[in-house]
Formats: structure tokens, sequence, C-alpha cells
């Protein structure tokens, strides 16, 4: 009954089986489909409510799943498919949870300008470390003065099984070609650096449907609210966009897990290297140094997972820097009470 609303908003058997039949006959699901300071507003397939921000609240974020029982009021949020998160700034000890339940995200690069093997690769790390399904779109094929198949096979030569799609995001039967991704109840997202089309593509994607929501919101008492509809747009085939600023500037933190299995060919190569703990640099007896001398692996590879590991310590030694920064504060804090205490 409530699966022919919920549908075009996302929803998957995976959610459906964390509901027991009651719950399923009694209380709502909902999706977060705007997230501000101090509102979040979901969407019921029917209707859209506000639920105030409070601290009773688990931590969530936009395209997350919650249930609200009859009167709108939150019972719990479900358990997640995939996560984009990244270190929050400050103390950096808490993920700041950036977009929820993405099955694909469309790794946008330009095939002019903006054109970098190394850039996808970092991409490619963030996807895998939210769990999340990586096409990447080479856009703006239509500018491309090079040989554009040439491109695609390089790009797809980056990950077993990695689907590679030029598109011209100006042309709308071109973009069609990303609709396999977009069916009914999937939700896809977009990255990608400032310029590359990502504005171009949301429009050719949702553009009639984006119009739509606008129309709809009008009549609700949230109307005023015109950002609502900006994080998370229906689109015409039955999938679901989630576009948020957060979502475009994602940086590659915290993904060591991420960079292995982006590289998971160099992680092969590792299992014969003579060290267990080879850095695959000088060592002897280094598979991944060998199978760069024999051409099979790319020195241009090897060099950039070699980068993103360094960017991925380098982060996570400010993070533990800052902790121990916060641990001394704490540390005088209490030493300062201590002594204003014994003064008293
Ligand atoms: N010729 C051509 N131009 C394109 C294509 N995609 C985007 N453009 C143009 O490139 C410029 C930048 O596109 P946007 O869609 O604004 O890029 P963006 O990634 O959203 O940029 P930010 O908003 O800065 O993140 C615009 O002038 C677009 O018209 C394409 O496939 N072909
Ligand atoms: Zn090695």
């Amino acid at each position: 009954m409530h699966f022919e609303l919920l549908q075009p908003l996302g929803w998957q058997p995976y959610f459906q089986q964390q509901l027991t039949l009651e719950e399923w006959e009694r209380d709502r699901p909902a999706r977060i489909v705007d997230y501000q300071r101090s509102v979040i507003t979901v969407d019921t397939g029917e209707e859209r409510i506000a639920l105030p921000v409070s601290m009773s609240l688990p931590a969530m974020t936009v395209g997350d799943w919650v249930l609200l029982d009859a009167d709108g009021r939150f019972l719990r949020c479900f358990t997640r498919s995939s996560l984009f998160a990244r270190k929050a700034p400050g103390t950096a000890q808490r993920a700041q949870l950036v977009a929820a339940n993405i099955d694909t995200v469309f790794i946008v690069c330009s095939l002019n300008q903006d054109y970098s093997l190394n850039r996808i690769e970092r991409y490619l790390a963030l996807a895998h470390e939210a769990g999340v399904e990586p096409v990447v779109v080479l856009s703006k094929a239509d500018l491309c003065t090079d040989d554009v198949e040439a491109r695609v096979a390089e790009v797809q030569a980056l990950g077993a099984q990695l689907p590679v799609v030029a598109v011209n995001g100006l042309d709308a039967s071109s973009v069609a070609a990303l609709a396999p991704w977009c069916s009914a109840g999937r939700t896809v997202a977009l990255m990608g650096s400032s310029g590359v089309g990502k504005s171009t593509l949301v429009n050719a994607l949702v553009g009639a449907a984006v119009q739509r929501t606008a129309g709809i919101r009008e009549d609700d008492d949230e109307g005023r609210h015109t950002t609502t509809s900006r994080s998370l747009h229906r689109i015409p085939g039955g999938g679901v966009l989630l576009d948020t600023p957060g979502m475009r500037e994602l940086q590659l933190a915290d993904c060591e897990q991420g960079v292995e299995d982006a590289f998971a060919d160099i992680a092969a190569l590792a299992q014969r290297c003579r060290f267990g703990d080879c850095s695959h640099r000088s060592e002897p007896g280094c598979a991944v140094l060998a199978a760069v001398e024999r051409e099979e692996m790319d020195e241009r590879r090897l060099a950039n997972y070699h980068k993103l590991l360094r960017e991925q310590a380098q982060n996570a030694s400010s993070v533990a820097e800052k902790r121990a920064q916060a641990r001394a504060q704490g540390k005088r804090n209490r030493y300062a009470m201590k002594i204003k205490n014994r003064r008293d």
C-alpha cells in the first residue's frame, strides 16, 4: 500500500526488510529530503513533514530513511545501504554525515581541461569508502579534440567492470545513456570539480521534474522554504537524484580502505611481494615494482596510489594531533579548575 508512494523516493526491499508487518501497517516510512540546522524535512510520498532538530535524534543526513508514527513523530532511522561522510572541521573527532542511501555516484570529469586519471582515482576511492557503485561520466564529449573512444578505454582500465560513459550534457539524447542507473527505486548523486558540468547534468536528468516539485511545494504549508526541493529530485524515469553542496565539496579524507579498494590490482600484486610490509617503493622482491618494470602496471597509477595513501596518513595524523590538543586543553582546564577550587 505505501509501496507505490515510497518507491519514487528510492524505497527498496532492503529498507522494507527492516520493518515488522505491524510497523508497515501502523507507522510511516519517510525520506529526509532536506536537512537544515534547525529543521529536517522528510517526505512520506504523500506529504512533507518538518521535524525540529533536537538532541534526542540520532545523527542523520539527506537521503536517510526514518520511521514515523501515525502522528508524524520520529521513531527511528533505518540502517543505511551506503554513507558519504567526512571529518568535521574543528576537533575532527566526529564524522560529518553528507549523504545516505545512494546506489550510484556519477563521477563527472570533463573531457576538455579537467580530464585527469589521478583525479578520477581519487573519486573512485571516495565512492568505494562510501560503499557506493561508481560510474565515470566523461562530460563535454562534444568539446573533446582527442579520440573519445581512447579516453573511455583508458578510464575503463582503472577498475574491473567500471562503467564509463561519455556524454554531451547539453544534449538530452546523449544524457539518456545514464538512464540504466536512474530506474525506479534507485538513488544517484554527482561528484566532480567545479565547472565540469554537474548542474548541466542535473538539469538534463531532472529538468522538468524540478519545476514540478517546486510547484507542489507552493501548496503545502512549508511553501516558503524553496531550497527544500533542491536536495532530492525525482528523475522522470523513476529514480531519485540527491544533489547537495556537501556532496559537491567532498574531499579525500579518512578513506584508507577506499584507496585500497580502488587499487585492488595493486593489493593483489602485493600478495606476492617478498616482504609482508612492502611499501612498493624500492624493496627487493617487490611484485608491484616488477609489474611496473614489465609495463603491466602504469607508473602513474602507482605514484598516485602512494600520493593518496600519503595524504590519507597526513589527514589521520592531523586528526590525532587535534585530539591530543583537545586532551591537553581539557587537562589545563581541569588544572585551572582545581586551583580555583582550592582558592574558593
Ligand atoms: N559543450 C558543452 N558544454 C557543457 C557541457 N556540460 C556543461 N557544459 C557547460 O560548462 C559550463 C559549466 O557547467 P556547469 O553545469 O555549471 O558545471 P558544474 O559542475 O555544475 O559547476 P559548479 O556549479 O561550479 O560545480 C556551462 O557553461 C555549461 O553550459 C557539455 O557536455 N558540453
Ligand atoms: Zn611491494
